[in-house]
């Protein structure tokens, strides 16, 4: 248990008044520890859950340790992305409300540079940045680094990982010899902990992580889903828990839009944040969804790190994170600050492998989770319905609408239920969809056909065509080069399956050794593809 209060912390009145503001009670555990530490000017690792706090553990520290007298830049925090330096910046101007003369900045590409320019000019102590602009800034001297005191690398490993490394390499030989050297993180894989050696003095590596990695007060589910199937068992889910605010996570920026125009379509309030759109529009969608004009939040991974929304009550892995550590972040944006929340993940055939890899990374279980039913969903429209239905009747004034419906039926000679039935069919509409009925991946391999191809129909040969990652060609590009290829009409070809990089495609199988012969190495729009005989080898 926990029993340090910030009052046994050596941190000053104004920052204990400020955060109190913020409605912190008592330090979370990663707090308590790493704020004396750091306070004592050693380089330090922190390592703690996603949601525990740790933006203000290495904030307050650097808000004690610059001197508001001298307008020289003195601590640098570096973040992944623009979002998270913008937020991190909104922190620590938050918790130095009380404070006199601090100067913070968020620096960022993508947001005209002479405004950043303007601002640094005026004497900032505390710049957050993305390392691209930072270095920007150094180059064109803008940002001078002699007087650093504290260096600070929120979400380290990403920011050490070869994205990042060199860029970091650049910005930290700027700085002095004798600066501290801090990082924070959820996840610290051991590849990256040695290459901490290479910028920090004896660092103290602080964990908070019990055995897991993900924090106990989110549900973690998995599903078993096709990709035909993902976008109807995603809008059950949200239909049936209703959650405040959602975060979806698709691997490509392409597979975010079409998901996003899909919601849409649907009704839903839904929008898209990925690096291909331009600041202004990002800032509009996080700003929309912090504020709840949108409840859904469609994004790639610049959004799985750091990002700290309130009411984010469910994730979903709409594509399975393609790493391990990627799974935690991503998850990690609900269940922040001791809350609950919920994350689904949709694995389907050879994913359930990759699922396994992120159990064992995590060293936590995903709890199998059925597709609701139609009957969950309406159960859950009809009686949210009738919730307000109730609540419209508590409030009364209803005189009006009852003679309408009291001259209606004496008129037509009809039931007062018969009425509320079809005002019923009205308002929730008939529910036309099927059940969705997943076949089982093992099934499909006991139908495995004597040519190597697996779970094919009847009469039809499965074949595998490998798409390659981030290429750009659809299921119909592929259909269509097949039939202009090899001559067999579009229509007698079956089901497709997209598994992100992965597309089986089914052939009459008369034709399935012409179409593996004319389209080996072919180029579909553009990008490479390769028809190979699907095996189970593949999954
Ligand atoms: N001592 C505290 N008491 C209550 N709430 C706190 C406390 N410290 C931080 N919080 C709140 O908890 C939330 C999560 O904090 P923060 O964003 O710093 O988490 P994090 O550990 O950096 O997570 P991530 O690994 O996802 O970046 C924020 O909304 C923050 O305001
Ligand atoms: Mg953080």
């Amino acid at each position: 248990m926990n029993t340090i209060k910030f009052e046994d912390l050596p941190i000053s009145d104004d920052i204990k008044k400020a955060i109190s503001d913020m409605g912190f009670e008592e330090p979370s555990p990663i707090q308590a520890q790493s704020i004396p530490v750091v306070l004592s000017g050693k380089d330090v690792i922190g390592q703690a859950q996603t949601g525990t706090g740790k933006t203000a553990a290495f904030s307050i520290p650097i808000l004690e340790t610059i001197n508001p007298e001298d307008k020289s830049l003195q601590a640098v925090v570096l973040c992944p992305t623009r979002e998270l330096a913008i937020q991190v910046s909104k922190e620590i101007r938050k918790i130095s409300k009380y404070m006199h003369g601090i100067k913070t900045l968020p620096i960022y590409g993508g947001q005209p540079i002479d405004r950043q320019i303007k601002s640094l000019k005026g004497g900032v102590q505390i710049v957050i940045g993305t390392p691209g602009r930072v270095i920007d800034h150094i180059n064109r001297k803008t940002l001078k680094m002699d007087n650093v005191k504290m260096v600070v690398l929120d979400e380290a490993d990403e920011m050490l990982d070869m994205g990042f490394r060199e860029d970091i390499e650049t910005i930290i030989s700027r700085t002095p010899e004798d600066r501290q050297t801090v990082f924070f993180s959820a996840t610290m894989p051991k590849g990256i902990l040695e290459l901490t050696k290479a910028y920090q003095k004896n660092p103290e590596h602080i964990k908070v992580v019990r055995k897991e990695l993900t924090v106990p007060n989110i549900k973690q589910y998995y599903i078993e889903t096709r990709s035909a199937n993902k976008l109807e068992v995603l809008c059950r889910l949200i239909d049936v828990y209703n959650p405040k605010l959602s975060v979806v996570f698709c691997n490509t920026k392409r597979g975010s839009d079409e998901l996003v125009s899909e919601l849409q379509a649907r009704g839903y309030f839904a929008d898209a944040l990925h690096g291909d759109l331009k600041q202004t529009q990002r800032d509009i969608v996080m700003d929309k969804f912090r504020g709840g004009t949108i409840d859904i939040l469609v994004a790639t991974d610049v959004a799985a790190r750091g990002i700290d929304v309130d009411d984010v009550e469910a994730v979903f892995n709409y594509d399975l994170p393609q790493d391990e550590e990627y799974y935690v972040h991503r998850i990690g944006r609900t269940g922040r600050a001791g809350r609950e929340g919920i994350s689904f993940s949709f694995v389907f055939g050879k994913e359930m492998r990759k699922m396994k890899d992120i159990e064992r990374y995590t060293k936590t279980k995903l709890i199998k989770h059925g597709i609701p039913s139609i009957a969950d969903v309406e159960e859950k429209k009809v009686s949210a319905f009738f919730k307000e239905v109730k609540s419209t009747m508590e409030q009364g004034k209803l005189t009006k609408q009852m003679q309408w419906l009291e001259t209606f039926c004496q008129e037509e000679d009809y039931s007062t239920v018969d009425v509320a039935a079809a005002l019923l069919k009205l308002a929730l509409g008939e529910e036309l969809k099927e059940e969705i009925v997943e076949e089982k991946p093992r099934q499909r391999r006991e139908a495995r056909s004597k040519d190597g191809s697996t779970g094919a129909q009847e009469g039809m040969a499965r074949l595998f065509i490998n798409v390659g990652r981030n290429q750009r060609v659809q299921a119909k590009d592929i259909l269509g080069a097949i039939a202009g290829e090899v001559g067999i009409p579009g229509k007698l070809i079956g089901t497709i399956d997209i598994y992100d990089k992965y597309t089986f495609v089914e052939v009459p199988k008369q034709n399935a050794k012409k179409v593996l012969e004319k389209m080996k190495d072919i180029k579909i729009k553009g990008n490479k593809i390769n028809i190979e005989k699907a095996n189970n080898k593949r999954r």
